[in-house]
């Protein structure tokens, strides 16, 4: 709803409640990360809105829990419909919020968002569960599996409206009820959803959806007695004070964290698909996914030839207005970000290392209404020390580093050499040498001579400091589900 606040109108967005909008008394400002201009409002939501969602959430839930996966599937595949049918406005919208390209929210975010609900609405109709049989006990066993009650869900800026149905989905495919924060950074689309919720049958109560604050609403949210498991995507940080929370009631946790992720060029790779997909994987959505690749090692032999020709394809990746479809990338998230981001390349600098493109936004043809915004070109960085804070930790913006190495073995403790374990890639021609590295790497996902190729029937999640828990398929189902062992003696 566009209000007038002061001079100047503004959109204020309302909580999501028991099927209603419900108005909040106090709100947080959102700006456009391309202009840096605030432009939203956003509930600032804190316990009592949080227990009145859990509220309704518990209300909606023995009813929507006793309804059929088909019964439900039919209302969530509705629901990816209407994505579909407002695809436009939902990716302008989430381009204006995030900072991200219209054409990225448009061609990725968007139609995944629509696709979580059509794939978990079908996934949840085939899932089996076991039986075993103890003749000479005559009992039979077997096993089912029951939704968990209200579920929490908390999702992070990058992608927003995808990270949040990719939670939702399930959660509700499977029975449960929820209440989900998405991030204050980010809010319009999840609550432009709330009108399809409406429309697509979504019964009151089912979904419930309260904006705010991580240390405010999420802390509420993750503290609630009556939420029995929260599924979280966002920094290891955060992981740490929601584990602590939760400590007190043994909730179930599934934890989706950060990466500094590896991938590892061997000189026998097919470098024109391997470059151009390393830029993508460094660079995609401003380097603001947890999966895009931030530590690239080449096999010594091929490492001049390599970092020329990256660097050369990096240059070709604009940066620019998120509304033009020739750029690649728009504008990161916020000034902080956009700061801190900058700080991890002047470290690299003072620690020598060599800047090849990149960094500064003066080279970007920026329109001076956009001058403001928190834009910065693709940036590639060699020269560093593995133990540099630049090769350690996630910098989650477009910088990504390049160094060489002499064996397989190098290769894989390299990769190995940080705390975060999330995903890989690996680039050979050589099926033996890939599965070989494949199986040592510590990551969730590795992806060989591709980035990026999702199959929601596989597990999604890392290793170490990457995360807890596995989502997607099979994993995902038995995350929103308790299994319950039952013997009937016959
Ligand atoms: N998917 C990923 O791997 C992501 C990683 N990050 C990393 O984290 C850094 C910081 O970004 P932030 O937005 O601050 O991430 P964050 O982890 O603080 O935020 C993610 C979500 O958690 C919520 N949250 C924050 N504190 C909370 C608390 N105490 N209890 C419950 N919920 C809480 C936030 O409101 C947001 O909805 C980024 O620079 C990046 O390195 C950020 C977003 C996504
Ligand atoms: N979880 C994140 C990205 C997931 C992407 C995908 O499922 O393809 C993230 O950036 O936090």
């Amino acid at each position: 709803m566009a209000k007038a606040s002061g001079q100047r109108s503004y959109l204020v967005l309302e909580n999501y409640i028991g099927g209603k909008f419900v108005p909040c008394r106090n709100h947080i400002d959102s700006s456009e990360p391309s202009t840096g201009e605030v432009y939203c409002k956003v509930p600032d939501s804190g316990k009592e809105e949080v227990d009145a969602a859990v509220a309704a959430a518990k209300e909606a839930f023995p009813d929507w829990s006793a309804r059929s996966p088909q019964q439900r599937a039919q209302i969530l595949n509705k629901l990816a419909d209407l994505i579909e049918a407002h695809l436009e406005e939902f990716a302008q919208a989430e381009s204006r919020d995030q900072g991200k390209t219209v054409t990225f929210a448009r061609t990725v975010d968007i139609p995944r968002s629509a696709y979580n609900f059509r794939f978990f609405a079908s996934s949840v109709l085939h899932h089996t569960t076991d039986c075993s049989q103890m003749d000479h006990m005559g009992c039979l066993n077997y096993t089912i599996r029951c939704p968990v009650g209200v579920a929490g869900l908390i999702s992070p800026w990058n992608l927003p409206l995808y990270l949040l149905t990719w939670k939702i989905a399930p959660a509700i495919a499977t029975g449960n009820t929820v209440v989900a924060k998405p991030s204050e950074m980010t809010s319009v689309t999840a609550w432009m959803m709330c009108k399809l919720m409406q429309q697509a049958g979504v019964p009151p109560g089912v979904v419930n959806i309260v904006f705010g604050t991580g240390p405010r609403a999420g802390d509420a949210l993750v503290g609630h007695p009556d939420i029995p498991l929260v599924s979280f995507t966002g920094s290891t940080a955060t992981a740490q004070r929601i584990t602590e929370r939760s400590a007190p009631y043994c909730k179930k946790l599934s934890l989706e964290l950060g990466g500094k992720n590896p991938a590892i060029i061997f000189a026998d790779a097919d470098l024109d698909q391997c470059i151009e997909t390393t830029v993508r994987s460094s660079f995609s959505n401003q380097g603001e996914i947890c999966l895009c690749t931030s530590r690239i090692y080449v096999e010594r032999s091929i490492y001049s030839e390599f970092l020329e020709r990256f660097v050369a394809a990096t240059r070709k990746w604009k940066t620019g207005v998120p509304s033009d479809p020739s750029n690649n990338n728009g504008a990161l998230i916020s000034k902080e970000h956009l700061e801190k981001v900058r700080s991890f390349v002047a470290l690299a600098k003072s620690e020598g290392g060599i800047v090849h493109c990149g960094e500064g936004v003066e080279q970007l043809d920026l329109p001076e209404l956009n001058s403001s915004g928190y834009f910065m070109p693709a940036t590639v960085i060699s020269g560093i020390s593995d133990s540099s804070r630049v090769m350690q930790e996630e910098i989650f913006g477009p910088v990504t580093c390049v160094s060489p190495f002499d064996t397989e073995d190098e290769a894989v403790a390299k990769g190995n050499g940080v705390r975060y374990g999330l995903a890989a890639t690996v680039w050979s021609r050589d099926v033996g040498k890939i599965h070989r590295v494949a199986k040592r790497l510590q990551a969730g996902l590795v992806w060989t001579n591709c980035w990026l190729v999702r199959d929601l029937n596989l597990p999604f999640g890392g290793m170490k400091n990457s995360g807890v828990g596995r989502e997607g398929g099979k994993d995902s189902y038995h995350f929103f589900t308790e299994v319950k062992s039952i013997t009937i003696k016959h």
